[in-house]
């Protein structure tokens, strides 16, 4: 049985949302991938209360539902053949809301019911708030499985060190997963272990995840198409177009892996040998990515639009994440002229598409207890600060959320 931790202070988890770099839809065949931590994230505010009522806020995409925790099934490992079934448990009378928030709720109840299994009743009100956007391929559903596997661990008494610990990330990131599995269905454990450990690694299904260690800094520009999609969707179609020509889709992956192996030695290479020649090669690379992506059929007319933009000012792109719409990266060589990443963003921004400069690789998950006398503002925006520091010459671009809209006011639900 798992002793309650009846600590009643308010807390935050955060976690990461993350931009693969080369490797998607691949990594779910057991293909090598590159992914990094981009400096936008998921914030869940936990207010735990004494009676048996839980409240879930995900302002996000308007939810507000309040269940009685005695109604919630419980789980032990190996009642359901797969995540996805916890719909098939849900008892009369449980409201869970459909659209884009069944999922997210669904997630809620198989971690609640897996985590506080036997723990007896456990209320609290969870409001859960993303600056990255949803379903647009940033790994927003993993930052959110992850805040919300952190946060009923840490209530449940399961962490050693507030999320801390190499064991704490090992168990969070493994919940986090199966809430990515009650979503995706098959997901490769590559967004959920990025959005968990942070910073920027190399990823294969059933090894885990190795941080690379890039001794290049990466100039990123990310764009949000803004046209919707739907992983679910996107990875069924790939898997569709692997059942019917499997010898063909199987070269394709191969080709990606290859490319991601590529990429890891590029981005290792010694400092000595980063030259242009290093940076042709990874455009290169990054350019034969997209056109693989879009011969999978996940590529996307706007995405084709980011990608002319980008070579029209000598820069590579291609899509990042699920595709179909969603975003697209942009590298910025060192040797570009100086206000030329602003001017692609200016372009980009015509057609009705935001762009931000990432930072990649900032921390995983973190858990934060509000401190003595700490203004709540100063301390989310610490929070906010955990990515690395911005390049000084960077240029202003801000298509997506940023602060100080974010304050905690965003993070309290109304009442
Ligand atoms: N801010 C959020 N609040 C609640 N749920 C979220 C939030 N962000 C993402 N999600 C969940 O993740 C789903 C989108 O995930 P997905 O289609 O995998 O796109 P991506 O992970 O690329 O953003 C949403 O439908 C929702 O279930
Ligand atoms: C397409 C895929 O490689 C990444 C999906 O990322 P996103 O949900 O679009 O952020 C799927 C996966 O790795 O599980
Ligand atoms: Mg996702």
């Amino acid at each position: 049985m798992v002793a309650i931790h009846r600590d009643t202070r308010p807390f935050v988890v955060s976690a990461p949302g993350k931009v693969i770099m080369f490797g998607e839809h691949a990594v779910v065949y057991g293909k090598s991938a590159i992914a990094g931590s981009v400096d936008m994230r998921a914030y869940a505010l936990v207010t735990p209360s004494s009676g048996h009522s839980v409240r879930l806020v995900l302002p996000d995409i308007d939810v507000d539902v309040e269940f009685d925790v005695r109604q919630l099934p419980r789980l032990r490992p190996g009642d359901l053949a797969h995540p996805g079934d916890v719909e098939t448990l849900l008892a009369e009378g449980i409201d869970v809301p459909e659209g884009p928030g069944r999922t997210a709720v669904l997630a809620f109840v198989y971690l609640y019911g897996s985590l506080v299994a036997e723990a007896g009743a456990l209320g609290f009100t969870m409001c859960v708030r993303s600056l990255l956007p949803v379903g647009a391929g940033l790994g927003s559903s993993a930052s959110f499985n992850v805040v919300l596997s952190a946060a009923l661990l840490q209530m449940t008494g399961q962490l050693q060190g507030e999320g801390a610990t190499e064991e704490d990330r090992r168990l969070i990131n493994s919940w986090a997963f199966q809430g990515e599995q009650v979503a995706h269905g098959t997901p490769s454990g590559i967004d959920n272990s990025v959005a968990t450990y942070g910073g920027f690694l190399e990823y294969t299904k059933g090894h885990g995840p190795a941080p690379l260690h890039s001794t290049h800094a990466l100039r990123v520009i990310i764009t949000n198409t803004n046209v919707p999609r739907s992983t679910k969707a996107l990875v069924a179609g790939v898997r569709a177009l692997r059942d019917a020509h499997p010898a063909v889709v199987d070269s394709i992956l191969d080709a990606i892996h290859n490319i991601s192996v590529t990429a890891a030695t590029l981005f290792q290479a010694p400092e000595e040998a980063a030259g242009g020649e290093l940076e042709r090669q990874l455009h290169d690379v990054i350019r034969m990515n997209h056109g693989l992506l879009s011969a999978l059929g996940v590529g996307h007319p706007s995405l084709e639009r980011v990608r002319d933009i980008a070579a029209g000012h000598q820069m590579a792109s291609k899509l990042t994440g699920a595709g179909g719409g969603g975003c697209a990266l942009t590298l910025v060589p060192r040797d570009a002229p100086k206000g030329a990443a602003a001017r692609v963003a200016a372009e980009m921004a015509d057609e009705g598409f935001c762009c931000h400069q990432a930072v990649v690789g900032g921390a995983g998950v973190a858990i934060a207890y509000s401190v003595g006398a700490e203004p709540v503002d100063k301390w989310v925006r610490s929070m906010l600060g955990h990515s690395a520091e911005r390049a000084p010459d960077s240029d202003a671009i801000s298509g997506f959320a940023t602060l100080p809209e974010a304050t905690i006011a965003m993070l309290a639900p109304s009442h």
